[in-house]
């Protein structure tokens, strides 16, 4: 094991030659490696940092470099230099970071055996310290000589403290295969990039936020926060956090704006780590059921997920609200509510023609965007056939065969639970858990609402009939007589 510290610019000339041809050796390693990398000529602490964290033994398995990376050699040699944030950006980030594929076999090769196999890098101890700058030179006197050093921090003028980091590697890290571990960590220390503006968004000028302030003002912030179980955050890294739009029972759904493409999305997360294989498996039956589905004017759009921290992250479609009290400031108006049911109707045929029943329809699942009404939350998502395991969505809009496990027309639990969720909105007021008024919504008793059309009434009541067999299928209710007169309707009640 070997102790190096930053060394100040003034090197020797005998240093400097090594140095020059170690970044000829490293600028071609490194556009080996990692493909494009982009180099801007400007003094930096990163340049020392790259020196002291790649071999000084040039690798025989790398290719001859390019007559474009001897270019780079050539033109390096008397400059420092930086690589561009870009590079510790999108080379850096933890689900890019692979091993190096090795050179791949010629046919002479293929008798080889023993060609080394990429090891998964090791764990680095690392160390925060701080130091005092003397003189414009770190003083590094209690290091060991097998130490790298690389200072992190950007050295603000007047600051005598800059705080630098100390890996300690390993001779098995160095190996030149990988990302240098020194480098991963500083990626740690990277201010994630600007939002990115996107010029196809009609409305993009009027994103009430600063895309910048997050790299001029929140980064220790960001730091402290991006820094989880594995040291590292997608979701930080990718996304912007605007505001927290929503939580249920199970998650959080939060605003965030993509860095890379300027939307804005949904991303909602499970508020409680995953320890187990079985609830990982059971949270991801949502992403899985979204993914299957597609995409449908009427289903929320569903983008990507990850799992992060033990929390499965989903990545989704940003609709406005959703249809719960909680979030309308309004009542709905019949017109609405005949309109949010026919598009309901519709998401429901469509998932039902694909043999998924989603087990959890209600207003708090119904998001409007555009005027344009989703059904979201495929949590309870399962097979019409019941050959995967179910689960019931929220008591208060499940029919009584659910509630004696009867599970033999799943596609009508779902026309009990979309009449509820209508009626509900009808009535203006939140369905009970349980009581005399459960019980007689559950042998097809509703109460009258006064002021409404018995026609529609009438079909509320025969989707909630307690025989699930009578109920409408969704395709007889997107057929249904009701939606075919032109639906007057109006902004609010
Ligand atoms: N794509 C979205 N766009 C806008 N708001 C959303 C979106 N997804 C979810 N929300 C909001 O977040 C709330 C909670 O989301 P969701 O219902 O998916 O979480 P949950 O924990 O599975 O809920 P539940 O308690 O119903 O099981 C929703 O009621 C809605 O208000
Ligand atoms: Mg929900």
């Amino acid at each position: 094991m070997k102790r190096k510290a930053l060394k100040s610019r003034n090197n020797s000339s005998s240093n400097s030659n090594r140095r020059s041809k170690m970044k000829g050796s490293l600028a071609r390693h490194l556009t080996i490696q990692l493909g494009q990398v982009s180099f801007m000529p400007q003094s930096s602490r990163f340049h020392n940092l790259l020196d002291e964290s790649e071999p000084q033994v040039e690798d025989p398995h790398l290719p001859s470099p390019s007559p474009l990376n001897r270019d780079a050699d050539i033109n390096t040699d008397d400059r420092d230099f930086i690589l561009s944030q870009d590079f510790f950006w999108y080379r850096f980030t933890p689900d890019y970071i692979t091993p190096d594929v090795p050179p791949v076999p010629n046919s002479l090769d293929c008798n080889k055996e023993n060609i080394p196999c990429p090891k998964s890098p090791e764990k680095v101890k690392t160390v925060k310290r701080k130091r005092q700058r003397q003189n414009g030179t770190l003083v590094s006197s209690d290091l060991s000589t097998h130490q790298q050093i690389a200072e992190l921090a950007t050295d603000t003028s007047g600051a005598d403290e800059v705080k630098i980091e100390e890996t300690i590697a390993t001779e098995s890290q160095r190996n030149p295969s990988y990302v240098s571990q020194s480098a991963v960590a500083l990626r740690c220390r990277v201010m994630p990039p600007p939002c990115m503006k996107n010029p196809y968004l009609r409305d993009a000028s009027e994103i009430d936020i600063d895309p910048f302030g997050n790299r001029r003002s929140k980064c220790a912030g960001f730091l402290r926060a991006v820094i989880g179980g594995d040291g590292l955050s997608r979701y930080r890294t990718d996304f912007h956090e605007i505001e927290k739009i929503g939580n249920g029972n199970f998650s959080y759904v939060f605003k965030v704006l993509k860095r890379i493409d300027g939307c804005m999305y949904a991303v909602k997360h499970s508020t409680r780590q995953l320890h187990q294989d079985a609830e990982r498996r059971k949270a991801l039956m949502e992403v899985q059921a979204l993914a299957a589905l597609g995409s449908h004017e009427h289903i929320v759009g569903y983008n990507t997920s990850w799992f992060e921290n033990e929390q499965l992250y989903i990545q989704m479609e940003l609709c406005d609200q959703s249809l719960s009290f909680s979030q309308s400031s309004k009542l709905f108006t019949e017109g609405e509510i005949l309109e949010a049911m026919h598009q309901m109707a519709k998401a429901l045929q469509f998932i039902h023609e694909r043999g998924i029943a989603h087990l959890d329809v209600k207003p708090d699942n119904i998001y409007v965007k555009n005027g344009v009404f989703k059904l979201g939350d495929f949590g309870c998502a399962t097979l019409l056939d019941r050959s995967l395991p179910i689960e019931e969505g929220d008591a208060r809009y499940m029919p009584q065969e659910i509630l004696n496990d009867n599970y033999d027309y799943l596609d009508k639990v779902d026309i009990f639970s979309l009449g509820a969720a209508m009626y509900e909105l009808l009535k203006g007021s939140t369905l009970p858990e349980s009581g005399p008024h459960f019980l007689n919504l559950r042998e097809g008793k509703l109460p009258l609402l006064p002021g409404h059309s018995l026609q529609f009434q009438n079909l509320l009541k025969v989707m909630m009939d307690p025989d699930p067999v009578r109920r409408p299928s969704a395709k007889e209710l997107v057929e249904n007589p009701i939606f075919d007169k032109p639906q007057r309707i109006s902004k609010s009640k």
